[in-house]
């Protein structure tokens, strides 16, 4: 597995606002929506492409177009839903399939309430996006479920990580034999008592939908 901090002022200043306490809804929504789009350049650095022959204005040319099967981008419900277009702005042309988890507020365990994916992801990249990687239990059993379809490349995009869910999420992927990538704005410090990423930004489902029943 491997992990990729993106390393930029942008980043890291709309970062601030979106984690301060007063950064109200609409604010929220709007920073995590241009973080993505920062997050998904690096993310597709290795988008796979096929040569293509075009003809311009002066000349014919080559050069590439995005792969067959196209990427599948799969937002972790709720809160990676609000990442969801900050992304396809930059593959407009990927697949989506959906995925709602919830963790357990008690025993930090995720389960899967909802599932609307391809049933063979066979040979297909794949790009999960979901705000928070704390424990790493959603992320971990989300990247499971895609690679039992057959997924062969996974991605995802984090805006943040604490370093006990990536420690955790590289022990729930052993024997895993599919390359893992994450990217992320930042790596916090650590998981407080309750699980929640510390200094981090709090509930991010909440802060971008309101708080849930
Ligand atoms: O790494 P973990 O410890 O598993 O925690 C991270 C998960 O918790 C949050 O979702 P939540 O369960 O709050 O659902 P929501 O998106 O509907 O708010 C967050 O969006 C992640 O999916
Ligand atoms: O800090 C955290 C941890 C889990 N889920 C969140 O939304 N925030
Ligand atoms: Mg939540």
């Amino acid at each position: 597995m491997r992990t990729h901090v993106v390393d930029h002022p942008l980043v890291s200043h709309k970062l601030t606002t979106l984690r301060q306490s007063e950064t109200d809804s609409p604010t929220f929504r709007r920073l995590t929506d241009e973080l993505v789009t920062l997050l998904a350049y690096e993310a597709t650095r290795e988008v796979r492409v096929e040569t293509t022959d075009i003809v311009t204005p002066v000349a014919p040319a080559t050069g590439v177009k995005l792969s067959t099967p196209k990427p599948l981008v799969v937002p972790i419900l709720r809160a990676g839903l609000g990442m969801l277009d900050g992304m396809m702005r930059l593959l407009p042309t990927a697949e989506v399939g959906f995925l709602g988890m919830v963790r357990n507020e008690e025993t930090l365990e995720a389960s899967t309430y909802a599932e609307r994916l391809p049933e063979d992801l066979s040979g297909r990249q794949c790009y999960v996006l979901d705000p928070m990687l704390a424990t790493g239990g959603t992320l971990a059993a989300a990247i499971r479920f895609l690679t039992d379809r057959g997924a062969d490349d996974i991605t995802a995009i984090c805006l943040l990580v604490a370093p006990e869910g990536l420690a955790n999420l590289e022990a729930g992927l052993e024997g895993l034999d599919v390359p893992v990538t994450v990217v992320t704005a930042a790596q916090d410090e650590r998981l407080n008592e309750k699980g929640y990423i510390v200094p981090g930004l709090g509930d991010a489902g909440d802060r971008l939908y309101g708080v849930a029943q």
